[in-house]
């Protein structure tokens, strides 16, 4: 079967340390996968391997769509944004003096490509333009429950809150792969839980396929259909929850005894 991305011996070197090593994986359309591990692993390195962040020293990293095969290896951050992989990160980037509707709009530039003179002049193009972002922006803050926020400056909401707005930035970019770096981190439990349903929602309404980095447990076991787990840059099981959750090795190297 061809996978929507396949990841093949993959390694990236910095220096004398080997944060991914030999890393081989899968992702397929409409799944929701989870990286877990412990920290160090080398789940973030990995993330931005598969974002054109930083190079692989070595491997291949192959994405199928739209009936053709691209080799992620030789492209940049924004070319693999340009073909629907969008993330969010571990440490938030928002425009924290920018309103919550800024910065969704901004972050839907990318996708409407209009001509600056276009922009410059605001001919009629742009004004629809700018009304369909509009539009799209307020649907989506309002699934996320943002819309009483929408002119609130993103400095000036709760940690939760700007997680919720990182997420609405990259997909407002129209993902086909959306990446989430540790999503839930800093959210109490029940910010957590109105999490996992969000990112199944979005994950159902939007047919996106989602790869999560997370430590919260219960949010990886509630949502996540197959789980890799990486340990010193190695994957050191992979399979459905049930089958992580009872893996010795797993067990030893990160989730601990009496995990459940
Ligand atoms: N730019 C870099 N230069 C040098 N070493 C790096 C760099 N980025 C990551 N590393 C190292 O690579 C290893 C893997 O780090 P990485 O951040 O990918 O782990 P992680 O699994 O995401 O950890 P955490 O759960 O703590 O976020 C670590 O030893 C880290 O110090």
């Amino acid at each position: 079967m061809e996978h929507l991305l396949q990841v093949e011996h993959v390694v990236r070197k910095f220096g004398g340390l080997t944060a991914v090593d030999d890393v081989s994986l899968y992702l397929n359309e409409h799944e929701l996968v989870a990286l877990i591990g412990p920290n160090g692993a080398g789940k973030t390195t990995l993330f931005n391997l598969l974002t054109g962040m930083v190079p692989a020293t070595s491997g291949v990293i192959d994405l199928r769509t739209n009936k053709q095969k691209y080799d992620l290896t030789h492209k940049n951050a924004m070319q693999i944004a340009d073909l629907g992989l969008s993330r969010t990160f571990q440490n938030i980037r928002l425009f924290k003096n920018l309103s919550v509707m800024e910065n969704v709009l901004t972050a839907m530039t990318s996708k409407y490509k209009e001509g600056f003179m276009t922009a410059v002049l605001r001919l009629p193009s742009f004004y629809r333009t700018e009304q369909e972002m509009k539009s799209e922006a307020h649907q989506l803050l309002e699934i996320f429950n943002l819309s009483a926020e929408e002119q609130t400056l993103a400095k000036n909401l709760p940690y939760g809150i700007q997680r919720r707005l990182e997420i609405v930035r990259a997909l407002a970019t129209h993902p086909q792969i959306l990446f989430l770096d540790e999503p839930a981190a800093g959210m109490n439990p029940e910010e957590t839980a109105d999490l996992t349903d969000l990112i199944k929602y979005i994950q159902e309404q939007f047919k996106i396929t989602v790869l999560l980095i997370e430590h919260d447990m219960s949010l990886v076991m509630n949502l996540a259909q197959r789980i890799y787990v990486l340990d010193q840059g190695k994957v050191l099981a992979s399979g459905e929850p049930a089958q992580i959750k009872a893996n010795p090795q797993v067990i030893k190297a990160y989730l601990g005894e009496g995990a459940d």
